[in-house]
């Protein structure tokens, strides 16, 4: 249950005055989620969702928020935030950063269609064309020197093998650039529960809090490593090529990019061992998470060596 922090009616409509929202009518607590508390919220304007940051701070929310609000802005399939009458996309309420968002129709699918994984590569490069006009910035705080560092701290926890494993990857892509590679805004967790599908139709990219500037291929990789991947861990050749089809159909990958293409699966993948490592092993004192399986992409980097077709 995520709902961490709780709001009462009263607290609410008195918070929701600096809105040009109308009068509260429900308030509803919504059950997923790991990180922030979430409710439903009805208006007589509207249905809204409200986001209590259990984590982020309110001047580290400007950055996510006004994305969001450039890419509706643009068509792509994200909630948009509501300003309030000061023009602001977010406030405290209850002592934490709160703000709202439109609430859109959909759900999130666990074993996605062809369609869908289409849809998601469309979408994909249609939200990285529309970056390409957001002026703000935001280095990736998840990076090649973040994953060696942090590997570094869990090698001491891990048996021998595994720990082998992931130095030789760690290595592998210390020695591989990507500098030369078209950059951009990219989502950077575009897994299956960030997505909101309305039948074969997104609904809306959601949960936009490890979004920054990086490379463009290392979004669509991350993408294929979880909407391809089958619950035995493999990937789905054809629900990996679809998802790349309908991301070229939009934004074909220039000739660079194809060639780095079977790496950058592997940094994709060592990315997410990497942090469910550190969940594992260090999980931050009062930090609201359950630990994922690391062994899920570590299995997936050592299947990544081995592969002769990526699916292009
Ligand atoms: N704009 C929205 N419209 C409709 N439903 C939404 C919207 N945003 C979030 N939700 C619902 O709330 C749930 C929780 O949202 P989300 O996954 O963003 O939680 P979180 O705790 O903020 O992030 P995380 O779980 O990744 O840590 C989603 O699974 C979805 O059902
Ligand atoms: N999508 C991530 C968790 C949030 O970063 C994972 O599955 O490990």
């Amino acid at each position: 249950m995520s709902v961490y922090t709780t709001v009462d009616n009263d607290t609410l409509a008195q918070w929701l005055e600096r809105y040009a929202l109308g009068e509260l009518v429900e308030l509803k607590g919504i059950a997923a989620g790991i990180t922030n508390t979430n409710y439903f919220v009805t208006t007589t304007h509207g249905r809204y969702v409200l986001t209590i940051f259990e984590v982020l701070k309110l001047d580290e929310l400007p950055y996510y928020l006004e994305l969001m609000s450039h890419l509706a802005r643009h068509g792509v399939a994200c909630p948009a935030p509501i300003a309030d009458h000061t023009d602001n996309f977010a406030s405290l309420l209850a002592g934490k950063p709160a703000c709202l968002v439109t609430c859109l129709p959909g759900s999130d699918v666990e074993a996605p269609n062809a369609a869908q994984c289409r849809a998601v590569g469309e979408m994909q490069a249609q939200l990285h064309l529309a970056g390409a006009t957001f002026p703000r910035k935001m280095h990736n705080p998840r990076g090649p020197r973040w994953w060696s560092q942090t590997a570094a701290t869990v090698y001491p926890y891990m048996n021998e093998a595994d720990a082998a494993s992931l130095r030789a990857e760690v290595h592998f892509q210390d020695s591989h650039r990507f500098d030369h590679l078209p950059t951009g805004v990219v989502h950077a967790d575009l897994f299956k529960d960030n997505v909101l599908m309305n039948g074969d139709t997104i609904a809306g990219f959601i949960d936009f809090y490890y979004a920054c500037n990086d490379v463009l291929l290392y979004d669509v990789a991350i993408a294929v490593n979880d909407w391809a991947r089958r619950p035995d861990g493999e990937i789905d050749g054809e629900l990996a090529r679809t998802l790349l089809a309908g991301y070229q159909s939009i934004r074909p990958f220039e000739a660079e990019e194809q060639r780095g293409w079977p790496v950058m699966l592997r940094a994709a993948a060592l990315r997410f061992w990497t942090s469910r490592l550190l969940d594992l092993y260090q999980p931050q004192e009062g930090e609201l998470t359950y630990t994922k399986d690391p062994k899920v992409f570590q299995r997936l980097v050592e299947a990544h060596r081995v592969r002769s077709d990526f699916w292009l």
